[in-house]
């Protein structure tokens, strides 16, 4: 019979072989993404926490700072947990009483040991650092400002923390600190995309610190950094008594010598019409920032407001003086500074006032337009417009707002076109705008001179490429074996010979 027999000639074991193989494979890149998986993937995150003490002028806050365990070089991990503002006024104001400063620390200080895992309290540490207002108690009388730090150091050692010290800050470190704290929290360091400049305005004193290339005239206004691989030449100023608060006084002062000796009213352009307040002349001249005494003079006044936003402007352009500068630029009383250059945060006092006064997103002309008109409205109509608001803080907005616009115009020289540049600040990535991060960021060592090693890829990178990668050689394999298999030979038998 002739029949046509189909038939194999393949090697018996051959496709059980290539099976074996692919299956193999496909375990080995199982195993290989599993064990790359596995291996990188993020471990539940441990916390580490660190507590500043921002101790000003007017108040003082306890700042928590957290950051994950097993990254502490890397630059942006510093976060601001939780922000406590002490009861009562800054612990300068405590001098009559140096242990009440201590005491009044205990409700934060509670706060932070409840926030703070138990088991990380004996590494936190804590600084303390004070600013203008006990620059000023210590020009006063050393000896008081030493007590009051005295007293906040005893209380402080009484928690579970590491304590590091308290003490009064430079205003070099004040300016410095804070500008690394915005540039921080703005990831510019890692991008190396350039800085910001920081603006911050306190009760007692006013910081201005910006990159400038200008080669500095004088090296108490220069700070050179490196941070992340990068040289930083930093221009920076404390002006100590330009703060809000005793710039208020300074002004007031003026105003206070230049009238009748007579005289108990004080008209002032700087608050509202209707505005009435006896005020003692001591209020006005209890500070270092307030030379000449008034001799002679009645004990109180009345502070007497007439609401005129162009003449308060001219009479708080009275507190900048212009007429020395022995350098090629100033900004006011003989201080040497070049050029304004690129962006600023401005934080702090600058943000609370304009952010009050609805001022954040204008042009300085608009600005100045709409605080003019602010200035003229009659205290009643204030009040009633702002009933949550605390007094004290109400009457002095058109005067603080005046002060901000002219320090940044005459002060610092912005002019309409670089003004345009300046961002009112509070907080940047939740963790507030101050010199606070900066120092613990300095004191921690957590922010090294060159750029630390890094994986080439993120976590989340690598982990895809393999994936990728290992579907790639499964998918390659596959496409192999149908292409270059054997193929299959068939075969025609000869007609059986009988
Ligand atoms: N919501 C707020 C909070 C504060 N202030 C005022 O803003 C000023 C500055 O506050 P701050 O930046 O906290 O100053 P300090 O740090 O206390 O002072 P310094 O930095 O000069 O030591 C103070 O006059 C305060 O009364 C304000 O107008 N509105
Ligand atoms: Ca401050």
């Amino acid at each position: 019979m002739d029949e046509q027999r189909e038939m194999k000639v393949k090697n018996p074991w051959h496709r059980p072989v290539i099976i074996l193989i692919i299956v193999l494979i496909a375990i080995g890149i199982v195993v290989m993404v599993a064990t790359a998986i596995i291996q990188n993937k993020p471990l539940h995150q441990k916390y580490k926490y660190g507590i500043v003490l921002d101790a000003g002028s007017s108040h003082t806050s306890v700042f928590i700072y957290e950051w994950p365990a097993e990254k502490e070089n890397n630059t942006g991990m510093v976060r601001q947990k939780h922000a406590c503002d002490v009861k009562g006024k800054g612990i300068s104001s405590y001098s009559g009483n140096p242990a009440g400063a201590g005491s009044s620390l205990t409700d934060c200080m509670a706060e932070a040991q409840k926030i703070i895992p138990v088991h990380r309290h004996q590494e936190t540490p804590v600084y303390l650092g004070a600013t203008a207002g006990m620059r000023l108690l210590r020009m006063e009388d050393s000896s008081l400002s030493d007590q009051v730090l005295d007293a906040v150091e005893r209380s402080l050692q009484t928690y579970p923390f590491d304590y590091q010290g308290a003490r009064i800050i430079t205003g070099q470190e004040e300016g410095a600190f804070g500008w690394i704290t915005v540039n921080y929290l703005s990831d510019n360091f890692r991008k190396a995309s350039g800085t910001i400049g920081a603006l911050d305005l306190g009760g007692a004193s006013t910081q201005i610190t910006f990159v400038s290339k200008e080669n500095s005239e004088n090296p108490e206004n220069s700070m050179d950094f490196r941070l992340y691989g990068n040289p930083y030449h930093l221009y920076t100023h404390s002006f100590l008594c330009y703060g809000k608060d005793q710039v208020l006084k300074l002004a007031l002062a003026k105003k206070l010598q230049s009238l009748e000796m007579q005289e108990d009213v004080l008209k002032d352009a700087c608050f509202h019409h209707g505005y009435k307040a006896n005020k003692t002349l001591s209020s006005v001249f209890n500070t270092p920032c307030v030379s000449e005494k008034l001799a002679d003079s009645p004990k109180s006044f009345i502070h007497w407001g007439t609401g005129d936003g162009v003449e308060c402007q001219n009479a708080v352009r009275k507190v900048f003086n212009h007429s020395c500068c022995q350098y090629s630029t100033c900004s006011f009383n003989g201080v040497y500074q070049p050029p304004v250059e690129g962006h600023f945060g401005a934080f702090s006092a600058f943000y609370f006032v304009m952010n009050f006064l609805n001022l954040t997103n204008d042009d300085l002309e608009t600005a100045k337009a709409k605080l003019i008109n602010y200035c003229s409205t009659p205290w009643e109509e204030i009040k009633s417009s702002y009933p949550s608001v605390k007094e004290k803080y109400l009457a002095e907005y058109c005067f603080s707002g005046t002060y901000i616009l002219t320090l940044l115009e005459d002060g610092y020289n912005f002019t309409s076109t670089t003004f345009k540049n300046i961002e009112f600040i509070k907080k940047i990535a939740d963790s507030d705008a101050g010199w606070t991060l900066g120092y613990m960021l300095n004191l921690t060592n957590m922010i090294p001179a060159e750029a630390p090693d890094t994986p080439p890829l993120p976590h989340g990178g690598f982990v895809s490429l393999m994936l990728v990668l290992s579907l790639l050689i499964f998918s390659l394999v596959i496409v192999g074996y149908k292409c270059f298999r054997r193929p299959v030979v068939y075969s025609s038998a000869p007609k059986d010979i009988v």
